[in-house]
């Protein structure tokens, strides 16, 4: 199986496909991508742009170099030199089982085939390979670029080695891959998810509620809980201090009333008609393009608030933010060190902005600690060096604003180094606006070399050790910036 994957053959591009073919390429992967869909080239750039914007947001400290995208002419053109396939095609068993062995016959036999399919089994789909081994669902959520969960079922004859790998793959992309045990139709998300939504077409068929006070029940209430703690924390918690014992012994005999439903609702014409009438009126004539892009920024924000906590899905993008910057390529060689150095740039978000329309205090924080994190970068911090316990921690900040910056601005950071020693760095960023240059906003900050494993600070080693030590010297003879040791205080004192 492969080590590394730089090309990932897609099979159908569609909701799904294109999703796969953002996350695949913000992740640096090319992607080949086959769809009859004479539309497939805008529809997927469409989608990757809205990938791109969500993602810079998201992970502001930097990405990898993107990977680049080809349209296919056949289903063999997209995977014949594939790393590793995913299949999205439309949920058709029949079209599925033909296609993967296709698939099977035109890649190299230790190439890993993921299916998006949210309810098939996987035995079946493998049944006309001849290397079914390889074959394992990957199912992802809509949208596959921001939403974490993948659920990876194997069937009868796919490898643990597959599984594994198809894991630590997908957990690569920024993922949360979940195993389902046990090969059952719909896995564990889509079993929940229709439970849930058959009920919901039975109280909009009974007339008990429109599509949209469904929506308002679940996301002015369960729906913000879910979103972290899924539905057994929630409910050990609402059990008191007894827990989950109270909270079953209180709510568990009414799960024996005849509130739910077990068959769905008949999807006769009357009720197709009514669900699509009333979700028109709920959506009021905004547009798909326009709900997604409302979604997506939700979306961030939930997925940058859990950051902020470390907890659930927030801690899955930390991690793999951890991870993305401990394996981006330190600024080239050809930099001239003897200047204050670029090494961070970053559009100014929609959400970053205030009530006085100009962005927020505690963004200019971020933007200077993803600096930071790009100083790091340039001094050789690794994924080794960060693993061994090294790294610096920021133990001082003095920020100065001195000028506005508005939604879309560019942002350009630049980085002089004060002074330093075997333990500290002082640092200066400056920010820019790239359109006038003017400077917005300056950073003093002192950080210290600490081993992570003991909290305790130490001297830096290796490399990046020398590294600082090299470009101490190469600035030391620059004058230092207006405002650098400045110190807050009324004017006259
Ligand atoms: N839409 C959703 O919310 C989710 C869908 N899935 C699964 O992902 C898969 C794809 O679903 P969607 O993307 O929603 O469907 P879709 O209808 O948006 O896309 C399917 C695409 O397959 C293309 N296609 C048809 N025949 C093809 C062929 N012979 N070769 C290559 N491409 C072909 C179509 O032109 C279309 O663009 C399904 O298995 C579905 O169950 C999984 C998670 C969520
Ligand atoms: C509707 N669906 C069954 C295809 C949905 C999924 O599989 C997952 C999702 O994104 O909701």
């Amino acid at each position: 199986m492969a080590t590394t994957v730089r090309k990932a053959g897609l099979v159908g591009g569609g909701v799904i496909g294109a999703g796969w073919a953002a996350r695949l390429l913000l992740n640096g992967i090319d992607v080949a991508i086959f769809d009859p869909d004479p539309e497939i080239g805008r529809k997927a750039e469409t989608v990757l742009a809205g990938a791109r914007r969500a993602w810079q947001r998201l992970i502001p400290a930097g990405l990898p170099a993107e990977g680049k995208l080809r349209l296919a002419s056949s289903v063999e053109d997209a995977v014949a030199d594939a790393d590793f396939v995913q299949e999205s095609l439309p949920e058709r068993e029949d079209l599925k089982i033909d296609i993967l062995a296709r698939i099977d016959r035109a890649t190299r036999p230790d190439v890993v085939i993921g299916s998006s399919t949210s309810g098939l089994l996987p035995t079946r789909l493998q049944s006309g390979m001849a290397h079914p081994e390889r074959l394992v669902v990957g199912h992802p959520f809509n949208p596959v670029y921001l939403l974490p969960l993948v659920e990876i079922c194997g069937g009868a004859a796919t490898s643990d080695a597959t599984k594994q790998w198809a894991a630590d793959f997908y957990t690569s992309l920024g993922m949360h891959p979940l195993h389902v045990r046990k090969e059952i139709d719909g896995f564990i998300a889509d079993r929940l998810l229709e439970a849930l939504w058959r009920e919901a077409l039975w109280l909009v068929n009974d007339g008990i509620a429109t599509t949209e006070e469904i929506d308002d029940a679940i996301r002015y209430g369960a729906g913000l809980r879910w979103s972290f703690m899924g539905t057994f924390l929630i409910y050990r918690v609402a059990g008191g201090e007894a827990g989950m014992r109270h909270f079953l012994a209180q709510f568990g005999p009414a799960l024996k009333l005849p509130w739910t439903k077990l068959e769905a609702p008949e999807l006769t014409d009357a009720l197709v008609d009514r669900v699509a009438e009333q979700s028109d009126d709920q959506a009021g004539g905004t547009s798909i393009r326009e709900l997604e892009r409302i979604r997506d920024d939700a979306l961030i924000a939930v997925l940058s608030g859990l950051r902020g906590e470390d907890y659930g899905a927030g801690k899955t993008l930390a991690d793999y933010a951890r991870a993305v910057m401990a394996k981006l390529p330190a600024a080239a060689n050809e930099v001239d060190e003897t200047k204050p150095l670029a090494l961070h740039e970053t559009p100014v978000a929609a959400d970053w902005i205030d009530y006085n329309g100009h962005m927020t205090e505690h963004r200019y924080l971020q933007v200077f600690g993803d600096t930071t994190d790009a100083l790091l970068r340039y001094l050789s911090v690794d994924a080794d060096y960060l693993a061994n316990g090294g790294s610096w921690y920021t133990v001082e900040t003095h920020i100065r604003h001195l000028g506005e910056t508005k939604a879309g601005d560019r942002l350009t950071a630049t980085t002089q180094i004060l002074g330093a020693d075997e333990k500290r760095i002082h640092v200066f960023h400056s920010l820019a606006r790239a359109s006038d240059g003017a400077c917005v906003a300056t950073a003093e900050q002192m950080l210290l070399h600490v081993d992570a494993r003991t909290g305790r600070g130490g001297p830096a080693s290796g490399a990046p050790a020398a590294k600082v030590a090299a470009l101490a010297k190469a600035q030391a003879g620059l004058a230092p910036p207006d405002g650098a040791g400045r110190r807050i205080a009324m004017p006259g004192k």
